[in-house]
């Protein structure tokens, strides 16, 4: 690389035109003498002479010692003939130079000011001195320093804290990096302004993200507001009253309510539903109220009890048969789809579906069309889908049990049933609700169930459900000789007593349970009347008036 030493010796500071003649002159050797031309200050910053901007931002002075460097294959000619451009009037020949000065210029300033002031971000230019060469418009407003006040100035004195300093230093850009430049938050990237290898100057460019930070506050208070109102929604929802679809199912348990309040959404939709629960939980009695209570109700419901239904004919169940499909298909047989037409299909236990009906369910679903066993004619059908199981379908889903395509056709509505054990608080409610119902149904006229046989009731697991309890309910019915239930008229497996234990209750010497003093005396009445028929005989055995025993009885409802 050549290099020379010159002064400036013009009258003025390096003005505009004169760096846009000297860089458009440079350019010309430039390409005239294969050469590359630079230009250093006395502080040491050092340019290429054809870029107009940073020729200028040297801020050259008269007198100042400038060293003019070139390198190529006719560097020596270039040195000399810029060198003495440079020791020049800097005044432009003729009026094509003139011309050509103001065009590079009017390039120039759209490629600079006009451009820079028409973006939205923030841009501050500096040169190696953190002198501002270059401040937009934006920069104007989000900061609100006027570029008047600003342009010339040290960044780091007018905004202490950028962080450019460090950029130049380093010559690596800082990106997104959070700042407050003049009170304004602002997100900015600082990046060096690097030119053949060599920084030049650096480059903030930045957005003010008050109106960001404001919109994100207002977003997190919208945030709050929305899931509040979700949440009242929901609240409202498990308040509404629900279709009288509804009413046969009995509880008032959160679970419970929270399943029925999705029931009560379904129903008012087509979308399919998902129901889950363990056996005996209410999943066909939910799925018929979704019906019910859904536009469908003056159509049909139609049970398909999957597993029933041997696999091999589970297709012609569903989609019927054509006379002649297969041997034994001695007339055309309409499928329960058809049959479901305009009303609700109800398939239970879903999850012991093989897998080629499963596809053949998954084109039904998707398609709402099929033929059947044997026909070749489309079958078009309106039904809604509501599916139940009391497996775990994700788990067969990922073992491959269960295609994932459908189970996510089928998912689209999701409803747990818990399973009674999860709530006890509804036990009471539903004996009662089955010893009223099966009564009236076994024409029995039994009125309660005594407290000890409800805390049993209370204690037991229920592995078979609200099914089991409505069982366990019918059973009591049927062995109670009197007209209220009690412990013994409830199963062993329940009370976890023997009649050998039962008998404990009445023997004070076995290390039997204590109980209240009016629940022996109603167990001796009870077995006194039984074995001997009468007041008087029960009374003379006990050592009471037949008038006692007639009153004791009819106090422990033990008349029937
Ligand atoms: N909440 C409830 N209120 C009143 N009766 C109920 C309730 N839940 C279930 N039952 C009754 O319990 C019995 C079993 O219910 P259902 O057949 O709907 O259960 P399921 O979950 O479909 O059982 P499975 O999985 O074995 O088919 C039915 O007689 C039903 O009427």
């Amino acid at each position: 690389m050549l290099k020379k030493e010159i002064f400036f010796k013009n009258r003025k500071v390096l003005h505009i035109r004169a760096a846009a003649m000297l860089a458009q002159k440079a350019n010309e050797m430039e390409k005239e003498l294969n050469a590359t031309l630079f230009v250093r200050n006395q502080r040491g910053h050092e340019v290429p002479a054809t870029a107009l901007m940073a020729l200028y931002s040297l801020r050259i002075k008269p007198g100042d010692r400038v060293t003019v460097l070139a390198d190529g294959s006719d560097a020596g000619e270039a040195l000399e003939r810029f060198s003495r451009l440079l020791e020049g009037d800097l005044v432009p020949k003729g009026i094509e130079e003139n011309d050509k000065i103001d065009s590079i210029l009017e390039e120039n300033a759209l490629t600079s000011d006009v451009i820079l002031d028409s973006i939205t971000d923030g841009l501050i230019v500096v040169d190696m001195d953190s002198t501002i060469i270059s401040y937009n418009r934006a920069a104007e407003e989000i900061i609100g320093i006027p570029r008047a006040l600003a342009m010339g100035k040290n960044l780091s004195f007018l905004l202490p804290g950028t962080g450019i300093d460090k950029v130049l230093a380093s010559g690596k850009g800082e990106y997104e990096i959070k700042k407050i430049f003049n009170g304004s938050p602002v997100i900015a990237d600082l990046l060096p302004i690097i030119i053949n290898k060599k920084t030049v100057g650096g480059v903030i460019i930045f957005q003010d993200i008050s109106r960001m930070e404001r919109l994100l506050r207002e977003m997190k208070d919208f945030k709050q507001a929305v899931a509040r109102a979700e949440y009242l929604e929901e609240e409202l929802m498990r308040s509404k009253k629900l279709d009288n679809a509804f009413d046969e199912i009995v509880g008032k348990s959160g679970k419970l309510m929270d399943a029925l309040a999705m029931a009560g959404k379904a129903a008012t939709t087509t979308s399919t539903v998902l129901i889950r629960g363990e056996s005996g939980t209410g999943k066909e009695l939910v799925a018929r109220a979704i019906h019910c209570a859904s536009r469908r109700k003056h159509g049909p419901f139609v049970r398909v009890n999957c597993p029933a239904i041997p696999q091999t004919l589970l297709e012609s169940e569903l989609f019927g048969h054509e006379k002649g499909a297969f041997t034994g298909a001695l007339y055309q047989k309409i499928g329960k789809f058809e049959l479901a037409d305009g009303g609700t299909v109800f398939l239970d236990e879903i999850g012991e579906m093989g897998n080629e009906m499963q596809a053949k369910l998954l084109r039904v679903l998707q398609e709402k069309e099929f033929e059947r066993v044997g026909g070749n004619q489309t079958i078009k059908v309106d039904v809604r889908i509501i599916a139940a199981t009391n497996r775990n379908l994700e788990e067969m889903v990922k073992k491959g049990g269960f295609r994932e395509d459908l189970y996510y056709r089928l998912n689209v509505v999701p409803i747990f049933l818990p399973s009674l054990r999860e709530r006890k608080e509804d036990i009471p409610m539903l004996a009662e609700h089955f010893l009223k119902k099966l009564c009236k149904e076994l024409g029995k006229d039994i009125t309660s169930i005594t407290h000890k046989a409800m805390k049993y009731l209370l204690s037991y697991d229920w592995p078979g459900n609200v099914r089991e309890l409505e069982n366990v309910v019918e059973r009591a019915i049927n062995v109670t000789d009197d007209n209220i239930i009690d412990v013994d008229d409830l199963p062993t497996y329940i009370t976890g007593l023997s009649t050998k234990d039962k008998q404990y209750l009445v023997n004070l010497d076995a290390d039997g349970e204590v109980a209240p003093f009016e629940e022996y005396e109603r167990i001796i009445i009870k077995l006194a009347l039984k074995k001997y028929k009468s007041f008087n005989a029960a009374g003379k055995v006990l050592g009471l008036t037949h008038k006692t025993v007639a009153a004791k009885a009819r106090k422990y409802g033990l008349l029937n």
